[in-house]
């Protein structure tokens, strides 16, 4: 596994910022537009605060989220409304947000609508994913109804998702989209989740969905 460790998150956010700047700069050198690929969650705000500050041809950008819960942009669980406030802002205003949420009662509603748009975005650029303790990552759960198809080579570009573990439905991007990156960072903190990812390694991506990423992913760790 190709784990960075830092002495602390501040040293992880600036490194990790600073290195996803610096491969959408090198994609837009041969491109013409750059995708990055986000978590949602608690853990990469500290990360979007420094790179929406970040000089770089932010209107060549498309910005997605690896997931959504399935809530309004009134809720504070919302991953759309976390972009909005902490990376869509500043001079990473000029980037375009490509949406993984439509005002529909379920994701199999919305999702339809959605996929045209995530789809240009493939391959993408840059992958960033978050991951919890239970070892999902985006809306990839031990134990989700539609787990096996999102991780086999069959899977479409998104999935309505529920399981156990997430307390509302999610529309996730597969991990045959996911995989698609040029580029793949895996953002971790605490030794819990250290543990976690360790153990990863040697389950099966049933068990532990994340492993499938290893292979092609860094792993960035704080404590
Ligand atoms: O919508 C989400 O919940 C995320 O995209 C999810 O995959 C997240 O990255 C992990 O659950 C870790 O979340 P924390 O950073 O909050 O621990």
């Amino acid at each position: 596994m190709n784990i960075v460790e830092y002495p602390d998150r501040e040293a992880l956010l600036l490194d990790l910022a600073n290195t996803i700047a610096g491969e959408l700069r090198a994609a837009l050198e041969s491109n013409d537009r750059a995708s990055l690929c986000v978590p949602g969650g608690t853990t990469p705000g500290p990360v979007f605060d420094t790179l929406s500050g970040v000089t770089l041809d932010w209107d060549r950008v498309d910005v997605l989220l690896n997931d959504e819960r399935w809530v309004p942009e009134s809720s504070d669980r919302s991953n759309t409304t976390l972009l909005k406030q902490r990376l869509l802002v500043d001079k990473a205003a000029a980037a375009t947000l490509v949406p993984l949420y439509a005002d529909t009662p379920t994701p199999e509603e919305g999702l339809d609508g959605l996929m045209a748009a995530i789809e240009a975005t493939l391959p993408l650029d840059v992958l960033v994913l978050g991951m919890g303790a239970d070892m999902h990552t985006a809306s990839l759960f031990p134990g989700a109804d539609q787990l096996e198809l999102a991780l086999s080579d069959a899977a479409p570009t998104l999935l309505a998702m529920r399981a156990p573990n997430a307390p509302e439905p999610r529309i996730t991007l597969s991990a045959k989209a996911l995989k698609s990156a040029m580029a793949t960072h895996i953002l971790i903190t605490g030794d819990e989740k250290r543990t976690a990812l360790q153990r990863a390694a040697t389950l099966s991506p049933m068990d532990a969905p994340v492993s499938v990423f290893l292979a092609q992913a860094t792993v960035h760790w704080a404590p």
